[in-house]
């Protein structure tokens, strides 16, 4: 049998021996290969906290000991330590998360896989310890050098380093890459600390010289331990770390368990917050990873685990695709559209971009909030910028979309990938807020296009607005074919027109295709359906209102939570017009979407075409048989 199969929690490793840990560390690595390449998952991020991980659970007690990790992406190791080694299911329905889960374990804590809120989750669980008396209780934060670029990680650093009574063990796990290498002042910052022998390694190497020396000795060494700043400075920069107030230790070489854990351990000596620097490589022991200069297999599909090779190498034409291929073009006719990602230029489609326009694309660093602020900017200072993004990562601008983009009525494209259920990326990776949250920005226009064509087309009228903000947002998907429209009413596109029409079906996005089946479906039953495809989802177009009237209902079907959504604002548009029909808001439940295939998911929340078909028939057999007419937009669904 081998260490790990031996290993069913923390305890099992702290009772290891010292000269068994290299050996569990190669034993996980090659867990971790084979297993990812059979299912996809983050592949490079885990491979790079292998000895870290190991350190940390024979150093501290989870669960007493709170161990935490920013974005979580990061914690197959910690999940493999701690009693979860089945792996064959991971990101799938009823396998284990891709992230921390407090349902699986008690040893997790943070679910959430938006980056740089670990540090203030610490930040409250330390200040509980505090005030509870839980004086023997750590908490341990691991952040990764990106998501230490994100505003939220220095809101939190400014709160702990003031505490200095306050026990607080920070980890960075400094691998120098986001996807990409890490941008930015403080990546810069990093790299003077990673390449600088600490002043702690300076002290240890002289500390028998010094105290050898007779009488001066050791008073000598304990002046130089306890020298201030500008002494320490001297020999080692300690960084602004130690400027913020915060014990500094490192860099660690985040590879070695026993230096791991020495420094660990002096770090949960030291009464008050104290950051140790550890320095990891991102895909370490596994070539391919190693080799990839984009991001170091930071996600991986299925794949070959020898070679690195994808084994379901994507068919088709992805939307990101499609964005980035216009967004070139764009860029030829229009030298004042510039871009900016968040620390993801590859996986929201800019490489182009930036390959063809270097200077007028920007990588801000995991954040978003500073690129929608900096796109107000861009914006005012006469530029069109687009700002490219996962629909679920734009959640934390809101703000700033609000008060700083549309207040000013700023020409700024906000371009929102893995917009919709993504699925196996678990809850918070669902892009099903954007067009709720965003129904309220005075201004912003919503475009949800069908496919290929009306995205390149509805791009092109988004970055033509100079005066207010635009949205245009996709699923992660590959793209289908066109749908053609038939007719086009106001703004919007007739994809089928019913002789004798019972239903308008208004078909939000890529949820086209579910509603024209939907509407065939009907049509067998002899009821006739208008489907149509508003195009600009914000504002609801006026002649919607006209439209509907010749109709017994509406129905809107949208990949989107039905909360304050597209269905909620055509029914209010209809309110508004005083045209009385029920309207059908066919969206995702008001609830957090456990990890599955993004199919899986659809169809459990009924948005297929058979359940589309059967809500509908179920409101017209109410109105027909006299039943109390279903109001306008109340949520038949539990
Ligand atoms: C708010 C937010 N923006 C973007 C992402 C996408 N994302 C996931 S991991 C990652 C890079 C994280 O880099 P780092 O913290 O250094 O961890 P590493 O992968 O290097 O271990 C990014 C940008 C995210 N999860 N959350
Ligand atoms: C952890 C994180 O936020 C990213 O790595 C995300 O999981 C990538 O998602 P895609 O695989 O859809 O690009
Ligand atoms: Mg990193």
């Amino acid at each position: 049998m081998s260490l790990l199969e031996n290993i069913r929690g923390p305890r099992d490793v702290k009772a290891l021996a010292a000269e068994e840990l290299d050996e569990l560390a190669e034993e996980i690595r090659h867990f971790l290969i084979h297993a990812v390449a059979r299912t996809g998952g983050h592949l490079g991020p885990n491979l790079g906290v292998v000895e870290l991980t190991i350190a940390l659970h024979r150093t501290f007690d989870s669960p007493s000991d709170r161990i935490l990790w920013d974005t979580g992406h990061q914690s197959y190791v910690h999940k493999l330590l701690t009693g979860r080694q089945d792996f064959s299911k991971l990101r799938s329905k009823g396998g284990l998360s891709g992230y921390p889960s407090r349902e699986e374990s008690e040893h997790d804590v943070i679910e959430n896989s938006h980056a740089s809120t670990v540090l203030g989750w610490a930040d409250g669980l330390a200040k509980a310890n505090q005030v509870l008396g839980h004086w023997n209780r750590h908490v341990v934060a691991v952040i990764g050098d990106g998501a230490l670029t994100g505003g939220m990680a220095w809101e939190a650093l400014n709160n702990i380093a003031a505490a200095k009574d306050r026990q607080l063990i920070i980890v960075v796990n400094d691998n120098e890459r986001s996807y990409a290498p890490t941008i930015g002042g403080l990546a810069n910052h990093l790299a003077t600390l990673r390449t600088t022998d600490g002043y702690e390694r300076f002290l240890a190497r002289s500390k028998d010289a010094v105290q050898r020396l007779p009488l001066l000795g050791k008073p000598l060494y304990e002046s130089l331990h306890g020298a201030k700043k500008g002494f320490k400075d001297a020999f080692a920069p300690q960084g602004m770390f130690e400027d913020l107030g915060l014990k500094y230790v490192g860099p660690i070489d985040g590879h070695d368990v026993a230096a791991v854990e020495s420094a660990l351990r002096r770090a949960k000596r030291f009464h008050g917050p104290v950051l140790v620097h550890c320095r990891t490589e991102k895909g370490r022991g596994y070539k391919p990873a190693l080799d990839d200069d984009a991001d170091r297999f930071h996600t991986v599909g299925v794949m070959n685990s020898l070679t690195g090779e994808p084994l379901t190498p994507s068919t088709g034409t992805s939307w990101t695709s499609v964005f980035g291929d216009e967004m070139v073009r764009i860029g030829a006719e229009r030298p004042d559209v510039v871009a900016l990602t968040a620390a993801m230029l590859h996986p929201v489609g800019l490489t182009k971009f930036a390959e063809a326009y270097p200077e007028r694309v920007w990588d801000v660093g995991i954040a978003e909030q500073h690129a929608a602020v900096s796109a107000a900017g861009l914006a005012t200072g006469g530029l069109h910028p687009v700002f490219a993004v996962y629909a679920t990562f734009l959640n934390r601008a809101f703000d700033q979309v609000l008060m700083d983009v549309a207040l000013h009525k700023c020409g700024v494209t906000f371009v929102l990938d893995r917009a919709g259920v993504t699925g196996t990326d678990g809850p918070s990776h669902n892009g099903m807020w954007d067009m709720s949250i965003l129904q309220v920005v005075p201004g912003l226009r919503i475009a949800a296009p069908r496919d290929a064509t009306r995205l390149r087309a509805q791009l092109r009228e988004a970055v033509d607005v100079s005066d207010a903000p635009t949205v245009v947002r996709f699923p992660k998907a590959t793209v289908g074919e066109d749908v053609p429209a038939v007719d086009r009413v106001g703004g919007m596109d007739v994809l089928v027109r019913a002789d004798e029409p019972d239903v308008l079906l208004v078909a939000v996005g890529t949820m086209a295709e579910a509603a024209l089946e939907a509407a065939s479906l009907l049509r067998a039953r002899g009821t006739g359906c208008t489907v149509v495809d508003p195009c600009w989802v914000k504002p609801v177009d006026p002649e919607l209102p006209r439209l509907a009237a010749g109709h017994r209902m509406v129905a809107v079907v949208e990949d989107n939570s039905r909360t304050g959504g597209v269905g909620w604002a055509v029914a209010q548009a209809l309110r508004d017009a005083d045209v009385d029909l029920p309207v059908e808001a066919m969206g995702i439940p008001e609830q957090f979407l456990p990890h599955a295939k993004r199919g899986e998911v659809l169809a459990d929340l009924g948005l297929t075409p058979a359940e589309i078909a059967g809500r509908i028939s179920a409101v017209l057999a109410r109105r027909k048989g006299g039943g109390a007419a279903v109001p306008a937009c109340e949520e038949n669904h539990a």
